[in-house]
Parts: structure tokens; C-alpha cells; sequence
């Protein structure tokens, strides 16, 4: 059975890995999630050009029957500086993807102009879409400041890149945003980051479940799966092949792996149930989806990968 994926160049040997945010902020984290026999890859959190220490806690949040998470993290990282140091020294066969996320265009580009004069050899995710920054938009829904920074970009960046984008809801914003990502030689869309701004209540005190903000956080896991699958699917619809897409958001099983691939998925990404399983999810995760392709009789994820079907 193959369950390889090839982006830019860059062959993985299991398709799926973290998502930026969980089990990445440190060297050890980010070990761990190389170390697992049923990762393919690992992703590192955003980092900006300092250390931050995020919002005040609590943040983070998971609801009761595995419905999810919310968090308000805030983009505490390491800074940039650690995670071009553990880059340097990791010896590992499996790509890494280095995640940004700068407060503004120009701390980007500037992170961008250092990982394209460094040795860095892997896969650059651009996050245009941190919700819990209090006072920052998330970028990606201004179409003019994302098409503005590629074309930036892409004037001096030449190594993988590609773009963590939020969920869109509305069938013009799919369109909108894949006519900008398709103007650009990108190598990946990942797509969903959480969805930005849920709110939810602590049933025995009547009051949020984090600090930040009120309340308000990136919400993720299974309550997010029809909005993720609707978004990787929709892009796949659109954008040029070339641009492979990773599939984030409301992975707790095999089946919601393959429905990823199903709707158009190179690489899965897992993150709320990676917090709340640990990493010994990749391994049920990739147990659960073999004997799913198995059971269909197919024998690589090429035989369906995108192949959803609609009613005529
Ligand atoms: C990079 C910051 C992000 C954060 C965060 O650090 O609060 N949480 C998310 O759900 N998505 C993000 O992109």
C-alpha cells in the first residue's frame, strides 16, 4: 500500500504531521513528532521575529464528548532565531515545513529574506491567518493585503512556499482567494487554520472558558471537520494542480483522513486531537485509514485522492 505524497520536490513517506501550534513550540516537542514511526513530516509553530510569551492563561480549552478545543494562545513561540537553530542542526530525513507568522508585512518579508539567504532546506508555511493576536486581522481575509504580500514574496523568494490560510464561508471568497493564490508559484495551501472567534461557556459557572479577549478563540476538532473538508475540497476545485494542499482541521479518525484525501488532501494535518491524544494518534490514525482503503480495495492514495463524488 502507498501512502506517499510528493510537494515540491520533497517525498514524505507518511502523509500526515502536526499542525502549527501543537507539539512544536520546542526542540523537544518537535522531536517527538519526528520520532513517530506514522508522521511524515513536522511543522514548527509560528514563530515571529522575538520570543513571545502569548496571552494570559487559561487559553487553551477542550470541550467535554472530544467536540474540540478552543484556544487564544496569542503566538507565544520560541523566536525566529530558535527554530532557524533547531532547523541547522536537525538531522532527519523527513521534510520540515518552517512556520511564520509576523505582526505586520514587513516582519514576514524580513523573516522571508533570512530563511532565503539561510540553508534552510524545506518547506516555508507563511500562516496568513493567527485569530487570537488582539488588534491583528487575520490577513488572509484582506484579499488586497495577501495579494500584496506574494507579490512581494515572490520577488526574492524562490524555496517552497505556501500559505496557512482560515476557512472561508461563502462561495465568492473561495473563488476571490484561489484567482489571487493561483497568480503566485506556490508549492502548498494548508487549509483550515482554527475558526477564529468561537465562544464557549463553562456550563457550571456561566462564564467563557479563557481569558483572552472575552472568551473569543480559535475554535478546532471535530466541531470544525464540514467547514475543513468544504475548504480543502473548494480549493482543490480551483487552484492550479501544481499547488497541493495540505488538510487541516476536524481530524480524530481514519475516516476523517480519507475524507480529506477524498476532497483533495496531499498531507493531513492533526492538531486538536494531537493535544488531546498525544502522538500516538499518527499511529491510530494511519491504522484506522489503511484498513479503510483496504476494506475499499484501493491500493494507493492516488486511487482516490480528490475522487468525491457528487449526486447528479
Ligand atoms: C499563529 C497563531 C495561531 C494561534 C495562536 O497562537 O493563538 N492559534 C490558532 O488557532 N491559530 C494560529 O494560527
Amino acid at each position: 500500500m502507498n501512502l506517499t505524497a510528493t510537494i515540491a520536490g520533497f517525498n514524505f513517506e507518511h502523509i500526515m504531521l502536526n499542525a502549527a501550534g501543537v507539539m512544536c513550540q520546542t526542540a523537544e516537542e518537535l522531536d517527538s513528532v519526528l520520532a513517530s514511526a506514522h508522521t511524515g513530516a513536522v511543522v514548527t509553530k509560528s514563530a515571529t521575529s522575538s520570543l513571545r510569551p502569548g496571552n494570559p492563561a487559561p487559553r487553551y480549552y477542550e470541550l467535554p464528548n472530544k467536540l474540540g478545543t478552543i484556544n487564544s494562545m496569542g503566538l507565544p513561540n520560541e523566536g525566529f532565531n530558535y527554530y532557524m537553530d533547531y532547523v541547522a542542526k536537525k538531522q532527519t530525513h523527513k521534510p520540515i515545513f518552517f512556520s511564520i507568522a509576523g505582526l505586520s508585512k514587513q516582519e514576514n518579508l524580513e523573516m522571508l529574506h533570512q530563511l532565503q539567504d539561510s540553508d534552510f532546506n524545506g518547506l516555508v508555511e507563511l500562516n496568513l491567518s493567527c485569530p487570537n493576536v488582539p488588534g491583528k486581522p487575520q490577513t488572509a481575509y484582506d484579499f488586497e493585503a495577501t495579494q500584496a504580500i506574494l507579490t512581494e514574496a515572490f520577488t526574492f523568494f524562490t524555496k517552497p512556499l505556501g500559505v496557512k490560510l482560515p476557512p472561508y464561508f461563502d462561495i465568492v471568497h473561495f473563488d476571490d482567494i484561489a484567482n489571487i493564490l493561483n497568480q503566485f508559484p506556490l508549492a502548498f495551501v494548508n487549509t483550515i487554520n482554527s475558526i477564529g472567534n468561537g465562544l464557549v461557556i463553562d456550563d457550571a459557572t456561566d462564564t467563557v472558558v479563557i481569558k483572552p479577549k472575552g472568551g473569543f478563540g480559535g475554535v478546532g476538532g471535530t466541531l470544525v471537520k464540514a467547514t475543513a473538508l468544504a475548504n480543502v475540497r473548494a480549493l482543490r476545485l480551483r487552484l492550479n494542480p501544481e499547488i497541493k494542499i495540505i488538510g487541516t482541521g476536524g481530524v480524530t479518525s481514519g475516516r476523517d483522513v480519507y475524507d480529506h484525501i477524498l476532497c483533495g488532501a496531499d498531507l493531513v494535518e492533526v492538531g486538536s486531537q494531537l493535544a488531546i491524544e498525544g502522538v500516538a494518534v499518527f499511529e491510530r490514525l494511519e491504522r484506522e485509514l489503511s484498513e479503510i482503503i483496504i476494506e475499499k480495495g484501493y491500493t494507493s492514495l492516488a486511487d482516490f485522492r480528490g475522487q468525491l463524488k457528487v449526486i447528479a
